[in-house]
């Protein structure tokens, strides 16, 4: 069982854009419980390439930020490790610095598509040239002027809209960008905070180029993508109760809290406040011995994408059918992590079946240990030390070490409340 509270890790999306945003503004900025995961010192790698003073000091960081136009030709190549947020959001605001650069990645990152930002931003004016017109890594972009753009993006992704929003900033004149469903809107919410003029009205974001960002000095919420592996533990194992300070709940991340709900789940919001424009608050979450199944699709799937792989280990627990579609953008994460998640609990006994976009679960399943594939994939290796919790016999991970991406100290904090 798990038992206890703790203070829960910073978010790494406001983590990623922490640095960014603040290595274009203009003055000394300092983030605070920022993210000290491998994918966010990627990023603080990448614009030390570009020539920001980039100092960090335990869980803080400053950022002495070079301004919008004035990034430095890096004399290295770009290496963005395994973060798609990286790679897309940096895309953005090269596209508006007047130098050329190469960024690469690991070996997942060079199988993810790129073409969704490339095809955009080339649509602007910047040149962009990459394996498979620009769909995959090496990718060397050239930056300078660009055209404004309105655009209907064809894929919810919040990588892509702040990438657009971000060139955006550069344009000549005023950029319309159209979600077809809500992505999570953190660069909304802290480039406003910068000074950048924006606007949101429903699906539709207008930008208006900018002189500069001011500095600012942020604070990053709890990341409630990692806090669900521990909200899983809890709901499943007997005994448990756990209390999580400091949970990020911005509407467009809150997802896994509404299926929980939706299962029959014991979890209550305590102490919601605003911190820095975001909402913040704490979660109890108790042992839930009555879950039950559910179905998610269509638009809370942007709202929970990153949890899907620790929900489907929850479901194995609910009595009935979950169903989860409308989820096709699993498969071009760090891993395919629908085929990645079934597989794996197909080896521990759940009754599951992969779907084109995504998969049915029937429970309640007793699982049993088994090897596990992890695909290097973080939120694959952690969604399995759940179900470790619960299997009779070992689950066995090929790869612990890139938990390292998301979720530092992940195996001490779940010592700390194993009881
Ligand atoms: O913008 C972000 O910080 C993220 C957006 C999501 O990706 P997509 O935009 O590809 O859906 C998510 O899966 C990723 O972990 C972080
Ligand atoms: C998909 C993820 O991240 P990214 O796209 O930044 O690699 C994730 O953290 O689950």
């Amino acid at each position: 069982m798990l038992r206890g509270s703790f203070e829960l890790i910073g978010d790494k999306s406001i983590s990623h854009r922490a640095i960014m945003f603040s290595s274009i503004s203009k003055g000394n900025n300092k983030i605070s419980n920022f993210l000290m995961g491998q994918d966010c010192l990627s990023t603080i790698s990448c614009f030390r390439k570009m020539g920001v003073d980039i100092d960090i000091q335990g869980r803080d960081v400053f950022v002495k930020g070079n301004g919008l136009r004035n990034l430095k030709k890096p004399n290295d190549i770009l290496d963005v490790g395994n973060s798609g947020t990286t790679i897309r959001l940096m895309m953005g605001i090269l596209a508006g610095n007047n130098f050329e650069s190469t960024i690469i990645g690991d070996e997942s990152i060079g199988k993810r598509p790129m073409k969704r930002v490339t095809d955009p931003l080339k649509s602007m004016g910047c040149k962009i040239k990459g394996k498979d017109d620009a769909n995959y890594t090496p990718i060397v972009i050239t930056g300078g002027h660009l055209h404004s753009i309105n655009y209907h993006m064809p894929v919810a992704s919040a990588q892509v809209k702040s990438s657009l929003i971000l060139a955006s900033l550069y344009a000549d004149g005023q950029s319309m960008i159209h979600e077809k469903v809500k992505s999570r809107n953190h660069t909304e919410i802290m480039l406003k905070s910068f000074g950048a003029n924006i606007d949101v009205d429903d699906l539709t974001i207008k930008i208006n180029p900018v002189e500069e960002l001011y500095n600012q000095d942020i604070y990053v919420p709890g990341d409630i993508s990692s806090a669900a592996f521990i909200i899983v533990g809890a709901l499943i194992t007997e005994g448990s109760e756990v209390l999580i300070k400091n949970v990020g709940l911005n509407e467009t991340r809150t997802g896994i809290l509404d299926v929980v709900k939706n299962m029959n789940g014991n979890i209550e919001i305590l102490e919601k406040r605003f911190v820095g424009g975001e909402i913040v608050g704490d979660l109890l979450v108790k042992y839930s011995p009555n879950l039950q199944g559910t179905i998610i699709n269509k638009e809370i799937i942007p709202r929970l994408i990153d949890e899907i792989p620790v929900i489907a280990v929850l479901a194995t627990q609910a009595e009935g059918t979950t169903i989860i579609k409308d989820a096709h953008e699993l498969k071009v994460k760090e891993s395919n992590r629908i085929k990645a998640v079934v597989d794996n609990l197909k080896k521990m006994d759940a009754d599951i079946e992969e779907l084109d976009d995504g998969m049915t679960i029937k429970g309640k399943s007793k699982l049993k240990g088994a090897q596990i594939e992890t695909f290097n994939d973080h939120r694959i290796a952690m969604a399995f030390s759940i179900a470790n919790l619960i299997s009779e016999g070992e689950v066995s991970l090929d790869n612990k070490l890139c938990i390292d991406i998301s979720f530092p100290g992940y195996f001490d904090l779940l010592k700390d409340l194993s009881k």
